[in-house]
């Protein structure tokens, strides 16, 4: 099969010729449906502390643009439904060719234009890798944020800056060491929904405790057209490097807020 993609002949729907996990009962994105979460007084709130990265890469892998440190630096992840600390590992991006697609995960059916995704993997593995291998849904905890077109994200801009760089499939630019991660984050991160889920790209690994924040993030309209300036693989648009939602089976979705 070719590499998976997002296009017709290597999107999700083949997936799971290379990933027959892609199957599985605990895949992730899926559609967050109000009427079926069910709030958790002992959920905590979150802590992230980020510290500024001397040596970073924003890169275009083909299928998103990724923020990438060259090692850690002890940014981590704790608090939530979290019961161990999580090192910060990446970020990247999902969105649509227009407003009306491009997350991810949903709210009660409804698409938001892009989705960020903050990945950790827990602190009691050797690696990254191991994490993503561990088996159960604690290996790795991601962060999704929604974005809307709104007033320019001031926080995201250094990084949106740089997409005219990483334009091209492979290639990737050096983040100025003063790029401030923190600031992305909202002040407090409160009202959430988390669910055990998995890789929303191959290898699907469903080794994930997703934790998907209920206020969007605000970008402009010229931040959003950046990001769909940028060409995968086969030299289109990269925009629509989403997955479609995939069956809860039996899992329950819980929620920080009432
Ligand atoms: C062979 O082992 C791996 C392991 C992980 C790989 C990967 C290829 C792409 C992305 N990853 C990822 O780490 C990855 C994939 C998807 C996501 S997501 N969109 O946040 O669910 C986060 C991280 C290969
Ligand atoms: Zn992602």
């Amino acid at each position: 099969m070719a590499p998976w993609g997002y296009e017709k002949d290597n999107g999700p729907a083949h997936w799971h010729k290379d990933c027959p996990i892609a199957n599985g009962k605990n895949q992730s994105p899926i559609d967050l449906i109000n009427g079926e979460v069910k709030y958790d007084s002992g959920l905590k709130p979150l802590t992230a502390k980020y510290v500024p990265f001397s040596d970073a890469k924003f890169l275009n892998n083909g299928h998103s643009v990724q923020f990438q440190p060259s090692a850690g630096n002890g940014s981590e992840l704790t608090g939530g439904p979290l019961a161990v600390k999580y090192n910060f590992e990446q970020f990247h991006f999902h969105w649509g060719n227009n407003d009306t697609e491009g997350s991810e995960h949903r709210v009660d059916g409804k698409m938001y234009p892009a989705e960020l995704h903050f990945v950790h993997w827990n602190s009691t593995n050797p690696s990254f890798k191991d994490a993503v291998g561990s088996g159960g849904p604690n290996g790795l905890a991601v962060l999704g944020f929604f974005l809307k077109v709104g007033a320019e994200n001031a926080a995201l801009k250094p990084i949106t800056d740089l997409i005219p760089k990483v334009k091209d499939a492979g290639t990737s630019v050096t983040v100025p060491s003063n790029f401030d991660m923190q600031a992305i984050l909202p002040a407090t991160l409160t009202d959430y929904y988390t669910y055990d889920g998995s890789l929303t790209t191959p290898p699907l690994a469903e080794c994930v405790k997703w934790i998907v924040f209920k206020q969007p993030l605000e970008v402009s309209a010229a931040q959003m057209e950046a990001f769909r300036s940028v060409i995968n693989r086969d030299g289109k648009p990269m925009g629509g490097n989403y997955r479609p939602p995939c069956p809860l089976h039996d899992r329950a979705v819980k929620t920080s807020f009432k």
